[in-house]
């Protein structure tokens, strides 16, 4: 087991942790998720005695790291898959570090086989690929056999294969009692890897328990509801009722309706009574990615604006509304420049609600969340 309690680290005025506890239970996969700066290779670093805490501390197994007897044969880790010697073979980069920690010559073929590299074990490390040299670093951390396994982005670089391979070598250690601590960016793999996960922004604790336990806590799940165009009334006559019963009615893109609030047969009862026919009633289940969106949104120090046209808030003033065909009016969502800096949805706003149309006069402009430190404003293309 991993254990922080009150870990702090400063990098002189900068705090990189912030008074982090938790513990990383063996038998399952532990996500390690936050935003860009957030603190995770730090702590990963503090864990690994690479990093020596401010304050606070961080044990494996009940001990600092640096006070385990033989730690490579108890901690596995990968941090940085480009701490290579690049002269070195693969299998005489393994070899050195198994020669250090006392195992045997035939665990470097073993943990060659197991990563797929046995066929370029002799190549020197410096022409290999992204992916392979993931591979390498994940044959390091696999070498001594160890109970505590940290990853920091171990499927950077992967292709499809050998992500579902990681995907699957995680859960195997993890079912062989292991400790399995990872982290990611990718929270379509985190949703299929991990089993328990632990959230960090701006150096500080934002949620830790189960994946299931975190989407729920973090995500609203809603009905889509789609009612056929022609009458048009139809939906308004829906809308109606089922607002009139507590639900929360909510356009998508698409013209079919969110509804939160009603369980879907309270919907379709209601649909019924209002002799409204449905073309679709559908329970939609939030991903852990929205949901980690919605938790992180005000604690993201850098964000990019490649996505601009996706959910956009109006632009901040000067910007004003182009006019209609007719001169006046609303005529939609305005042409999104190509550059400049948008605001992102405010703190505990669904970023994936459909944005209700501003007032053509007065455009809602929300404000930065105030604890955003680094916006860019280049687009990345
Ligand atoms: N050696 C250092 N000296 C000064 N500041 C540092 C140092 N290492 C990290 N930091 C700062 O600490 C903060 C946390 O960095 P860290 O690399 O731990 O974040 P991260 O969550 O791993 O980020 P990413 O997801 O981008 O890898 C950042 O603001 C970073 O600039």
């Amino acid at each position: 087991m991993i254990e922080a309690v009150g870990l702090t680290k400063r990098y002189g005025a900068k705090t990189a942790v912030h008074n982090l506890s938790f513990q990383v239970r063996p038998g399952a996969v532990t996500g390690f998720l936050g935003p860009n700066g957030s603190g995770k290779s730090t702590t990963m670093r503090m864990m690994l005695g690479l990093d020596r805490p401010t304050a606070g501390h961080v044990t494996i197994g009940g001990h600092p790291y640096r006070s385990l007897p033989n730690a490579p044969r108890q901690v596995g880790a990968l941090l940085d898959a480009k701490a290579v010697h690049g002269g070195r073979s693969a299998r005489n980069h393994l070899l050195s570090l198994a020669q250090l920690a006392g195992i045997p010559a035939a665990r470097v073929d073993e943990v060659l086989g197991v990563v797929g590299l046995q066929d370029v074990a002799r190549r020197r490390s410096k022409g290999f690929s992204l992916g392979m040299g993931q591979r390498l670093g994940i044959a390091a951390a696999l070498l001594g056999d160890p109970q505590v396994l940290l990853f920091d982005e171990p499927v950077n670089g992967l292709d499809p294969e050998g992500i579902l391979w990681v995907r699957n070598l995680m859960k195997q250690l993890a079912s062989e009692g292991r400790t399995v601590f990872v982290s990611s960016h990718l929270m379509s793999e985190m949703a299929l890897t991990a089993d328990h996960l632990i959230v960090i922004g701006r150096g500080q604790l934002l949620s830790d328990m189960s994946v299931t336990d975190f989407i729920s806590a973090n995500s609203a799940d809603f009905a889509r509801v789609r009612v056929p165009a022609d009458p048009p009334e139809q939906r308004e006559k829906l809308t109606a009722a089922l607002t009139g019963a507590g639900g929360r009615v909510m356009p998508e893109a698409d013209g079919a309706l969110r509804v939160t609030g009603l369980a879907l047969p309270r919907i379709s009862e209601l649909a019924h009574a209002s002799d409204v026919r449905l073309w679709e009633l559908s329970p939609h289940r939030a991903s852990l990615e929205e949901a980690y969106m919605r938790l992180t949104q005000s604690v993201v120090d850098y964000r990019s604006t490649a996505d601009a046209k996706e959910g956009l808030q109006p632009p901040p003033p000067p910007y004003t509304l182009p006019p209609g065909p007719d001169g006046q009016g609303w005529q939609g969502p305005p042409e999104v420049p190509q550059q400049g800096w948008y605001a992102p949805p405010p703190p505990h706003q669904n970023p994936y609600a459909t944005p209700a149309p501003a007032a053509p006069s007065a455009p809602a402009v929300p404000s930065a969340p105030a604890t955003a430190e680094h916006e860019t404003s280049e687009d990345p293309r």
